[in-house]
């Protein structure tokens, strides 16, 4: 056996046993429309330092996503994050399986998880070609690992998570102002003790019998903050028109989750988006996901009044019955 074959099985033992019998057979997917370059239209770019509740609700309406730049997010912070996630997902898949346990939980083939943060697998035909690690930032106090490679990983994650929490805050705040919702109601609309982190790593396209980490969809959250380091793939739908987003080390791309399409009465986009595996390296991208406060109502002209629990809810139920989310449509009044 060479080397690289050498190499090459010892890195297969660090993917989930799915992704290592699934790869051989044949795919049904391969017919892949080619998305537009970034350059050819601009995503908006949303500066913190001089934060226009205009321009936010701006980005917001026409796109659902934008990026975000001044942030205060230190770019060594983000750059230890990435390569300890890189040293993370080397370890075995049997280690990995051992080390991420409550309050963490390590995910593979899906990115649905229920409120206890255990995975929801959506049928072998609906795979997601993605492992991630869960952190729900409200119980991080109890990570206490015995692996120090983990242990530094946690410290990191925490200041990390502070970091985010703070530009969650900031942008739902001036979001509420210009959409003039009322201030008592909106402020549980954005509970961040529910929040996470999700850490993931994206195999090689030639692993995989299909092009894509993460299939079309949109996220369930009210905000979602994603950093996606150096390798891109994140893709978004804009105008019936697919778009890569392009990878820059030190921004953050916001999008809008169903919650804050829901809050804001349609007048925000909750973005379509997907993820594309990447020919010649894996992935890695950090997300931040926040929604709104434990029951919590949400009212609006075009939804059933409803809380983020009922939605989580019927969102499962869905996955189960149909192997994909419905989403919003469920609770459309008619
Ligand atoms: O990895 C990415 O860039 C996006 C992940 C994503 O869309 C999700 O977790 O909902
Ligand atoms: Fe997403």
């Amino acid at each position: 056996m060479s080397e690289s074959e050498v190499t090459m099985n010892l890195e297969l033992e660090t993917y989930p046993p799915m992704f290592r019998q699934q790869n051989n057979q044949s795919s049904t997917h391969w017919k892949v429309i080619e998305p537009v370059r970034e350059s050819e239209l601009t995503i908006p770019v949303i500066d913190l330092h001089c934060l226009s509740p205009e321009e936010l609700g701006g980005a917001c309406r026409d796109w659902g996503l934008f990026r975000l730049v001044n942030h205060g997010v230190p770019s060594t912070l983000l750059r230890q994050l990435h390569e300890h996630a890189k040293e993370l997902f080397s370890l075995s898949f049997e280690c990995k399986k051992k080390i991420f346990c409550s309050p963490l939980s390590y995910i593979w083939g899906t990115i649905a998880t229920s409120p206890s943060g255990a995975a929801i697998l959506t049928g072998p035909q609906n795979i997601h070609w993605v492992e991630g690690i869960h952190f729900p930032l409200g119980q991080l106090s109890q990570l206490q690992p015995q692996d120090h490679m983990l242990a530094s990983f946690g410290l990191l994650v925490e200041e990390y998570g502070r970091h985010l929490g703070r530009l969650g805050r900031t942008i739902f705040k001036t979001m509420a102002m210009e959409l003039n919702l009322d201030p008592g109601e909106s402020e549980t609309h954005l509970g961040e003790s529910t929040g996470f982190l999700r850490v993931y790593r994206y195999p090689l396209r030639s692993m995989a019998n299909s092009a894509w980490g993460i299939d079309v969809h949109t996220d369930s959250s009210v905000l979602s903050i994603l950093n996606q380091y150096e390798v891109g793939g994140l893709e978004v739908l804009k105008d019936n028109q697919w778009l890569q987003v392009k990878p820059i080390s030190d921004e953050l791309i916001v999008n809008l989750g169903d919650m804050m399409q829901a809050i804001s009465n349609d007048k925000y986009k909750s973005v379509k988006h997907r993820v594309r595996l990447d020919k010649h390296r894996d992935r890695i991208s950090i997300g931040y996901f926040v929604f709104p406060e434990e029951g919590s109502v949400i009212r609006s002209s075009k939804y059933k009044p409803f809380t983020y629990g009922d939605f989580q809810a019927q969102v499962h139920q869905d996955i189960k019955a149909h192997g994909f989310k419905v989403g919003l449509e469920r609770f459309e009044l008619t």
